[in-house]
């Protein structure tokens, strides 16, 4: 495997996520919350966007609730397939994100690529533009805040053309053993502003 093969080192990568125990998981979690709080940044955010963790990413209940808390009111990411098609297949390809906002009791349900999801109705949406932080997961990511997610393209596609614009403050997080040295960039990759691990805080 060559640092230039993504779906290899997304594989690898993935690997050693889930092996990390659930006792170690919630402690990174719990460090990684803390040393999120403590950026101005997120202190400031009205609106934040977070994720359910899957496949071993990091934990975000502690994250959840302190924004809860705060007074923050907190969206998550739902697949929306290309306009007029359906499936997942189609989302695959051209499918993008649109944010949904999540309380305690908001109902969710597995999305088209088994992530749950709030359900529709249930939430309001909000556009990109409106959040002030995005909390983004991640497989891996390197020392300049390139970022390799799980191949969808989401996050990339959500975020394409908006450099101009109004954008939330984009912060990874992840556990320490997610960094590698150097990631290969394609010309779509949306860089991090910031990562936040267990033991780092990463300001680019
Ligand atoms: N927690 C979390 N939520 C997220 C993302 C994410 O990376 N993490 N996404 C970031 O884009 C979007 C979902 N993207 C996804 C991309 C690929 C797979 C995936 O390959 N899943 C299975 C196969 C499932 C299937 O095909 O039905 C797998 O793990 O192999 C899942 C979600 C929105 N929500
Ligand atoms: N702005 C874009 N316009 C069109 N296609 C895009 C765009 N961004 C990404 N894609 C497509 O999405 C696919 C997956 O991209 P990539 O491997 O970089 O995903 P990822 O960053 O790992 O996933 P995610 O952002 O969902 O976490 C690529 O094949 C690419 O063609």
């Amino acid at each position: 495997m060559t640092l230039e093969d993504k779906p290899g080192l997304r594989r690898w990568l993935r690997q050693r996520r889930r092996a990390i125990s659930p006792v170690d998981q919630h402690r990174a979690a719990q460090a990684a919350a803390e040393r999120l709080s403590a950026l101005a940044r997120w202190r400031h955010a009205k609106r934040v966007a977070v994720y359910l963790p899957a496949d071993g990413e990091m934990g975000t209940a502690a994250v959840m609730d302190a924004a809860w808390q705060a007074g923050k009111a907190i969206y998550l990411p739902v697949i929306q397939p290309p306009r007029g098609q359906h499936g997942a297949a189609a989302a695959r390809r051209a499918g993008h994100l649109v944010f949904r906002r999540y309380q305690p009791r908001t109902p969710l349900r597995p999305g088209l690529l088994g992530i749950p999801e709030p359900v529709r109705g249930a939430a309001p949406c909000l556009p990109l533009a409106a959040l002030d932080v995005l909390v983004m997961p991640l497989v891996g990511f390197d020392a300049r805040g390139r970022r390799l997610g799980m191949g969808g393209g989401f996050y990339d596609r959500t975020l394409a053309g908006r450099n101009g614009h109004r954008r939330p403050w984009r912060v990874g997080l992840a556990h320490a053993i997610q960094q590698i040295p150097a990631l290969p960039e394609d010309p779509w990759d949306q860089r991090l502003d910031a990562c936040v691990t267990e033991s780092s805080t990463w300001l680019w």
